[in-house]
C-alpha cells in the first residue's frame, strides 16, 4: 500500500508542532522518523493513522484521502502501535492482541478460528506465546510493549505505523522487533531515537526538528556529523559501514 502525506501541519494554541511535512514512504519498506523530544513525531503518526487530523494538509492511503476511508476499512490497513498503549479493561494478553482482529470481523461476532491462529502466530513472532493466558495489567514493561506489536501484526495491516516500538525493551528484544518490522510485507513508518538501530534497519529516514523536516533521504545522506550537530547539537562520530552509518558520541561535559 501507499502512504503520502502532503503539507501536514498540526497547530495547537496558534503553536505549529507539525510543520509542512510532506513524506512518501517506500512500500513495503521502512521509514524511520527521527528528531529529538518534542519535534513532533508522535503527532505526525497519529495524524498518518487517521487518529489525528490534521490543521492543513493531507494524508493519501493509496492515493485516496483519509477522510474518504471507511472507518473500519482504515483500521484493516492501517495499524499504529502508540508510545503509550494502556488497555483500560481487565484483559487476557490474548484479549489484546486480539483486538487486532476486530476489524476483520463482522460486528458483535467472537473470535473464529482464523482469528485464534493469527493471534497464536502474532504471539509467536513477538516472543509472547507463554503469556497469552496472562492478564494484560500483570506483565513487565517490555512485555507490554511485545504484547502491543504483536496486536498490531495480528492485525495483518498493510500499513504499520510504530512509535518508538523499542522503549523497554533488551537489546535483543530491539534487534528483533525491529528486524520483524523489516521482513514484514508491510509498508512501515518508524519513530526511533537511536540513530545507529535507525540506520540498520530502516530504507529511508526523515528527520524533524521543531516540528519541521529538516533531511530525508537514506541513512547515509542524513545521518551525518553536520546534520547530527545541527539538530542535536552534540558531536557524533558517523562511521559509514555495508550495515549502515554507526553513530558514535562522546558523553557531554556538564557542571553540577
Ligand atoms: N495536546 C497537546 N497540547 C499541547 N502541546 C502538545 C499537545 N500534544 C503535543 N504537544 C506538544 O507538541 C510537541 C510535539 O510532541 P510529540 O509528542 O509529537 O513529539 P515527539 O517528537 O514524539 O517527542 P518524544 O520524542 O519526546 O516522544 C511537544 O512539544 C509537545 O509538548
Amino acid at each position: 500500500m501507499t502512504l503520502e502525506a502532503r503539507g501536514l501541519i498540526r497547530e495547537i494554541g496558534g503553536v505549529r508542532i507539525v510543520d509542512d511535512v510532506s513524506l512518501r514512504a517506500p512500500v513495503g519498506g521502512v521509514l524511520g522518523v527521527l528528531g529529538p523530544n518534542g519535534s513532533g513525531k508522535s503527532t505526525l503518526l497519529r495524524m498518518l493513522s487517521g487518529h489525528l487530523r490534521p490543521t492543513a494538509g493531507d494524508v493519501h492511503l493509496d492515493d485516496r484521502p483519509l477522510r474518504a476511508w471507511h472507518r473500519r476499512e482504515l483500521a484493516r490497513r492501517v495499524a499504529i502501535v502508540e508510545q503509550f498503549s494502556a488497555t483500560e479493561e481487565d484483559l487476557s494478553v490474548a484479549d489484546v492482541i486480539d483486538l487486532g482482529r476486530i476489524p476483520h470481523r463482522p460486528p458483535w461476532s467472537g473470535r473464529n478460528a482464523t482469528d485464534t491462529d493469527v493471534v497464536r502466530a502474532a504471539a509467536a513472532r513477538t516472543g509472547v506465546e507463554d503469556l497469552l493466558a496472562r492478564r494484560w495489567h500483570t506483565l513487565s514493561g517490555g512485555e507490554q510493549q511485545r504484547v502491543q506489536l504483536a496486536r498490531a501484526f495480528a492485525q495483518e495491516a498493510g500499513i504499520l505505523l510504530l512509535d518508538e516500538p523499542t522503549n523497554h525493551l533488551d537489546i535483543a528484544a530491539q534487534l528483533h522487533i525491529l528486524a520483524l518490522a523489516r521482513a514484514t510485507p508491510a509498508t512501515v513508518v518508524v519513530a526511533l531515537h537511536d540513530l545507529t538501530l535507525a540506520g540498520a534497519f530502516c530504507d529511508e529516514i526523515l528527520l524533524l526538528n521543531r516540528g519541521r523536516p529538516v533531511a530525508a533521504g537514506t541513512p547515509s545522506e542524513v545521518l551525518t556529523t553536520e546534520i547530527i550537530d545541527a539538530v542535536y547539537g552534540i558531536h557524533a562520530l558517523v562511521d559509514q559501514s555495508a550495515d549502515g552509518p554507526h553513530v558514535r558520541f562522546r558523553p557531554p561535559r556538564v557542571s553540577w
